[in-house]
């Protein structure tokens, strides 16, 4: 039997899912990574906030505050905090080794639930990015989008009535969060809007659409 033809090494890509809670970004983000290991692209699967130890333990902070909680200010300071470590740790080492990145959130979740729902502004979240992260940008993220009852479903099904201290904000909230991530995608086209409302399987023939044009080989 011959052997499999060797793969053309493919540039390293770093690439987000995002969007509201239970829309199906982590089964996406798993499913991306799948679908690259079968190509022989190895890619690192990591979420925010999270994804080293630091991170997780902010995380931990986050999800499941002390006392009454923090205020906006306090918390995209953390997420930012966490994201710096994540960025310098984990995401950029990845990439220089010629890795992709795939990451389950990213800023633009800052933007949307502490920037815009949150009230903090944007322009204020996009600085605490700069001075934790460089600004670093993902070159694709793809805002999974379904309608709330569906995802409150979904999320029933997946939680019962369990849910985090953000998770569990009331309805207006993340109706405010949905509307911030679709107008964040208006002004940047390597913002992706998805439609999730479909299969898994729908969803990610969708993503991988997106993908195929990035699979090139590094120069
Ligand atoms: N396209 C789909 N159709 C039906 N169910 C789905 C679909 N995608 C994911 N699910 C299910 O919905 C639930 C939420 O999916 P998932 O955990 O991937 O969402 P998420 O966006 O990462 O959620 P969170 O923001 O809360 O972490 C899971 O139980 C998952 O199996
Ligand atoms: C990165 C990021 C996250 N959040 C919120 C969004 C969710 O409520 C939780 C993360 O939990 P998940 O199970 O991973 O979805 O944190 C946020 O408010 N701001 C952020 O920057």
């Amino acid at each position: 039997m011959n052997a499999p033809a060797e793969q053309p090494a493919v540039k390293a890509r770093f690439i987000a899912f995002e969007g509201g809670e239970g829309v199906g970004k982590s089964t996406q983000a798993k499913r991306l990574v799948a679908a690259l290991a079968k190509r022989g692209i190895e890619a690192l699967l990591t979420r925010e906030p999270g994804g080293t130890a630091g991170a997780e333990m902010i995380r931990k902070l986050l999800l499941d505050p002390p006392g009454t909680g923090w205020l906006v200010q306090a918390e995209a300071m953390l997420f930012a905090a966490a994201r710096s470590d994540h960025v310098a740790k984990a995401i950029k080492p990845a990439l220089m080794a010629g890795k992709w990145v795939v990451c389950d959130r990213f800023v633009l979740s800052s933007r949307a639930y502490q920037g815009l729902a949150g009230g903090l502004g944007d322009e204020e979240v996009k600085t605490l990015h700069r001075i934790g992260s460089g600004g670093l940008q993902p070159c694709r993220t793809f805002l999974l989008e379904a309608p709330g009852d569906q995802v409150t479903e979904r999320l029933r099904k997946r939680d019962g009535d369990e849910a985090d201290a953000i998770g569990g904000r009331n309805a207006k909230y993340h109706a405010d969060v949905a509307r911030g991530f679709a107008g964040l995608a208006q002004d940047d086209e390597s913002i992706i809007q998805i439609n999730a409302s479909g299969s898994e399987d729908e969803v990610h023939a969708a993503v991988m659409h997106n993908i195929e044009p990035l699979l090139v080989p590094a120069s």
